[in-house]
């Protein structure tokens, strides 16, 4: 057939078209000016210098490349906040264009398809429903109402820390505290140990070991590594790995407990119960038959999963960290000790009220908060529109990481940063409220913790009681050199080993 143009019109229109497209696409990539970064290889972009300690690997990177990074996760783009200024500039300045979550597999299937709070993308549902968990859970009031539970749960770890002769595993009883004041319901000792089957108690040995390994395999799964995440092409890849699988398996593990979790509540006769004070879920249930706001089933299941998930481990890795470094630091526990020892007298006890009086255990928590932030890289954001910060572009979709480890290790803002030393906040103005960019455990901005009050008296009536009450020493034949210090990987971060101590 003879060449004819006109009859190739039709098809060269668009295809001068894409052509037209790609080359101002490029043009205009070319002149983004992207952060400085290492370099990415092909596909895998810089996915093989993250380690299990992402953070620990980012802030390595970070100390060669600068406070604000850019590097290819995979196919995703991402940017590294390292510093306090870069901080400022996405948390505060351009907040409003970085505060989404990026969609993440284990995140949407977990969340319901990101009906939750802390995994939900910026928007009018996530909005909705963080103003009605601020209300109902979060709020002075309510605060204030589950104080007697958190005193109980608090007597409850030094009674049993007291009954024991032998070295205590403190990350155990640590843990099973910060739980169960999740967790209880009402003024009864009847406890849903995250969800365990309705009605009935919580026995350590059996339902309590069955949750705890269901919830450390959620942890394990949002840590874990889904093709989908990194090469949105390769996503059938998760299949075939069995990443799926596992993700549906725990999936169906929590839903269940959610379900009777929720069926219970919804039953008249456990609702009339006497001693039983109004908890989250009735709550959100309340709001739900009123119709005042858009809470399904799945809202609730999806806030439950916040509070188990981010409500309770953070707490106990935060307490964890303390004890171990008062450890290793014999005159600050002394001092801890005489401090709230003399505030507290012979009361036989530390309440929540004795605890504004206690400013050098606040000094010690922030320097914890500094060397050992519990939620290192907070949780992932993802940038809405373009911004500019430090003269860089940052455009829509990038991945953000703000790496509070690497803050608290800057020797532009901290002396001596790698010693622990709480003095350093005697006399200082610097607070973890979210205003102070040199520290910031609890993140900042329009996605900063709502749980930060009810997480800080949980640590900080727990840290004043264990003080109070015990002398602590090493186990037999270990010396405060044997303390393992080593990070175990996940989003909030705990302890590799547990700790072990003599309570005198
Ligand atoms: C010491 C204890 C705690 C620490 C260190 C901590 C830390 C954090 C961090 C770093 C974030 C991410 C902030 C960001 O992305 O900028 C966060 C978010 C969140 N935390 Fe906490 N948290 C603690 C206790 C709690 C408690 C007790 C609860 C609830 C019972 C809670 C509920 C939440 C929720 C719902 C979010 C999501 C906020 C949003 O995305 O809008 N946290 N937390």
């Amino acid at each position: 057939m003879a060449y004819s143009p006109i009859l190739s019109l039709p098809l060269l229109l668009p295809l001068l078209s894409l052509s037209l497209y790609l080359l101002l696409r490029r043009n205009k990539k070319k002149k983004l000016n992207l952060p400085p970064g290492p370099t990415n290889l092909p596909i895998v972009g810089s996915l093989h210098r993250l380690g299990l300690l992402q953070h620990r690997s980012l802030f390595a990177l970070s100390q060669k490349h600068g406070p604000l990074m850019h590097l290819k996760l995979g196919n995703i783009p991402a940017v590294v906040a390292s510093s306090a200024d870069t901080a400022r500039a996405f948390l505060k300045t351009h907040d409003l264009d970085c505060c989404s979550r990026p969609l993440l597999t284990s995140f949407d299937r977990l969340s319901y398809g990101f009906k939750d709070v802390v995994l939900a993308p910026f928007g009018e549902q996530w909005r909705e429903l963080r103003k009605v968990c601020i209300i109902e859970l979060f709020s002075t009031k309510k605060v204030l109402s589950f104080r007697p539970i958190r005193q109980e749960e608090v007597d409850r770890m030094v009674g049993s820390i007291a009954s024991q002769t032998d070295a205590v595993n403190l990350s155990e009883e640590l843990m099973s505290l910060a739980s169960h004041i999740t967790c209880r319901q009402g003024k009864q000792p009847t406890y849903i140990y995250i969800l365990t089957a309705i009605g009935k108690r919580y026995h350590a040995a059996g339902e309590g070991s069955r949750v705890k390994r269901i919830l450390a395999e959620t942890q394990a799964l949002f840590m874990g590594f889904f093709f989908e995440d990194y090469f949105p092409m390769l996503g059938w890849l998760d299949r075939l790995t069995g990443m799926r699988a596992r993700l549906e398996r725990n999936f169906f593990e929590l839903d269940r407990f959610y379900q009777e979790v929720i069926d219970q509540h919804r039953d008249p006769a456990w609702r009339r119960e006497e001693d039983r004070a109004e908890d989250a879920i009735d709550a959100l249930l309340n709001i739900q038959k009123r119709g005042e706001a858009n809470v399904t089933d799945e809202h609730i299941k999806g806030v439950l999963m916040n509070i188990f998930i981010a409500g309770s481990d953070t707490s106990s890795a935060s307490i964890e960290w303390t004890m171990a470094e008062l450890m290793r630091h014999p005159s600050v526990m002394r001092k801890a000790q005489n401090e709230v020892r003399s505030v507290v007298g012979k009361k036989g006890k530390v309440e929540e009220s004795d605890l504004d009086r206690l400013q050098y255990l606040k000094c010690i928590l922030k320097e914890v908060f500094r060397v050992h932030p519990t939620v290192p890289l907070l949780v992932p954001r993802e940038t809405i529109q373009h911004c500019r910060v430090d003269g860089y572009d940052v455009p829509a979709k990038t991945r953000l990481l703000i790496n509070t480890l690497a803050i608290g290790r800057d020797a532009s803002i901290w002396k001596r940063p790698e010693e622990f030393d709480p003095e350093r906040f005697v006399g200082s103005d610097i607070d973890f409220k979210g205003h102070d960019f040199e520290l910031i455990p609890f993140g900042a901005g329009r996605r900063i913790c709502p749980g930060m009050g009810v997480g800080i008296l949980v640590v900080e009536l727990a840290l004043a009681n264990l003080l109070y009450s015990f002398n602590w020493e090493l186990p037999k034949g270990t010396t405060k050199a044997d303390i393992d210090m080593n990070e175990a990987p996940g989003v909030t971060v705990h302890r590799k080993s547990h700790l072990y101590l003599v309570a005198k």
